[in-house]
């Protein structure tokens, strides 16, 4: 299929709705009380998890039956067939179980479009927050606070402040302290799932620095939102990262930039 900007802007405003649907099925489950199951790697998984993914699977199917999906909850697909895929809907259907878990809202629905490697739609949706962002490779990013809002075009942070960092609110890691303390003065919010790099992308944080692991359908959605917004998303080589180019869904450590006039991989040298 082409992906010129009408049909970009048609799969956006369907993909929005699909997120809302699923953060809906989410939050039927989040009021009524859950129980908490363990995945083979040890991870957290509700029925909140599986709702979502079997709403946005069916969805998606619906609506481009053509492009496959790879989810969290359906990662079984050996590389050796998804790497004949040009394009792919790349999805994660709750982005922070254990914040679902403790209940403190910063949990999120994240859909991504990938075109040869890179991420060219993006949806974050926050359904306890009814907090929407989206984004389209040439259609910039924007934020709806409420489904009755219009959306608002969002923007990275480029003025000059003190640093404001995100980072993780369940999984710090020793590098993250060596690099916060390299950085020197700074504000720090401590968030769950892709909201941080949303913080980023509405220029109320200027970096957030993931240096411990994360899974491709973590971070795509959430990209492109970043990068419409004027920001950066790297490794920590400075270069952007890119989906389904290897066996391993693992990412590398990785860099979100709102404030592109600072240098930041200098504080990352020989960490
Ligand atoms: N050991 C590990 N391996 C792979 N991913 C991990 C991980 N520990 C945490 N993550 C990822 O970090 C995400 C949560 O990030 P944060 O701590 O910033 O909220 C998790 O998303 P899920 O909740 O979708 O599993 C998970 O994918
Ligand atoms: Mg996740």
């Amino acid at each position: 299929m082409t992906l010129d900007e009408h049909s970009l802007e048609r799969l956006l405003n369907n993909t929005c709705r699909i997120a809302r649907e699923a953060g809906a099925a989410i939050m039927a489950i989040y009021g009524q009380g859950f129980d908490v199951m363990e995945k083979a790697d040890r991870t957290p998984l509700t029925e909140a998890d599986m709702a979502a993914h079997r709403h946005i699977v069916q969805g998606l199917g619906e609506l481009t039956p053509e492009i496959p999906i790879l989810s969290e909850e359906s990662t079984q697909i050996p590389f050796g067939e998804r790497s004949q895929w040009s394009s792919y809907w790349l999805v994660d259907p709750l982005d922070g179980t254990r914040e679902f878990i403790k209940r403190n809202g910063e949990f999120t629905v994240n859909i991504a479009l990938i075109h040869d490697h890179e991420p060219v739609l993006g949806v974050v949706f926050c359904p306890a927050l009814d907090l929407l962002y989206s984004a389209a490779r040439g259609l910039g990013a924007h934020r709806r606070r409420s489904a009755a809002d219009a959306a608002e075009p969002i923007r990275v942070n480029t003025g000059q402040r003190v640093p404001v960092i995100a980072g993780s609110r369940s999984h710090g890691t020793e590098r993250m302290q060596a690099l916060l303390e390299r950085v020197g003065e700074h504000e720090l919010i401590s968030m769950g799932s892709s909201l941080k790099f949303c913080l980023v992308a509405e220029g109320k944080a200027d970096l957030y620095p993931r240096l411990g692991p994360t899974s491709e359908w973590d971070t795509a959605a959430a990209q492109c939102v970043v990068c419409e917004a004027g920001g950066q998303v790297t490794d920590i080589h400075m270069q952007p990262l890119r989906y389904n180019t290897k066996d391993s869904l693992l990412n590398p450590e990785f860099l979100v930039i709102g404030d592109t006039n600072r240098n930041w991989a200098q504080y990352l040298e020989g960490l």
